[in-house]
């Protein structure tokens, strides 16, 4: 008998300032299909966001950016929204993935709402998904790799770029990740982990 609690699942997006995030619009309305999303987006992912399309009005879909954080904590006791987006979320989408932001979570910087949750993720539970994108000069220099690896060898899974011709007229491996393998990739993680009833407090 299926659980009479059980819920949509908890979709945390992250969003950095790639070009990439012009496909925000599109990547809501397919994330929105799965389960209930909270978008966080970087002050560089903001940029793009008045050049892409409206974001579609899903239902259980909120925006979430660095303001949200020092709004909602005054004085100690106070929540910490990094924190509890951690504990709200059942995987973490990264998509864009931006070079700079890249190198901020294999070195574990902290110094805004999306790194912070990331900081404080649980990487046993191996439910974070990464989508780089980047000019390919940067995906193919020698950062990336060493980046990479340490993502992999905390148990971040990767959707590599794919080849198409970038903002700057180059043509070549950067584009994000079509959002609907973004979607396909985020199912299977939701399936991995979501043997365990949904809805269940960790
Ligand atoms: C921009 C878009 C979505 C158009 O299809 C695609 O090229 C892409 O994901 N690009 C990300 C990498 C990029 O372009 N970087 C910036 C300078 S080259």
């Amino acid at each position: 008998m299926p659980d009479s609690k059980q819920r949509r699942p908890h979709i945390l997006l992250g969003v950095t300032g790639s070009v990439a995030a012009i496909k925000l619009p599109l990547l809501c309305q397919q994330l929105g299909e799965i389960g209930d999303l909270k978008v966080i987006t970087t002050n560089a992912a903001q940029h793009f966001m008045t050049m892409s399309a409206p974001v579609p009005k899903v239902e259980g879909m909120e925006f979430l950016n660095d303001e949200d954080e020092w709004h909602s904590w005054q004085r100690v006791g106070d929540e910490v929204l990094h924190i509890e987006l951690r504990r709200w979320a059942d995987i973490f989408i990264i998509a864009p993935l931006s070079a700079n932001s890249l190198a901020k979570l294999a070195n574990g910087l902290a110094d805004n709402l999306l790194t912070c949750v990331a900081r404080a993720w649980d990487h046993q539970a191996a439910n974070m998904l990464v989508a780089p994108a980047m000019n390919t000069c940067m995906w193919s220099g020698p950062f990336t790799a060493a980046h990479l690896t340490t993502l992999y060898d905390m148990g971040m899974a990767i959707l590599p770029p794919i080849s198409k011709r970038l903002a700057c007229g180059d043509t070549g491996v950067g584009a994000m990740a079509e959002p609907a393998s973004i979607a396909e990739a985020a199912r299977a993680l939701l399936q991995l982990k979501g043997g365990k009833q949904l809805g269940q407090q960790r």
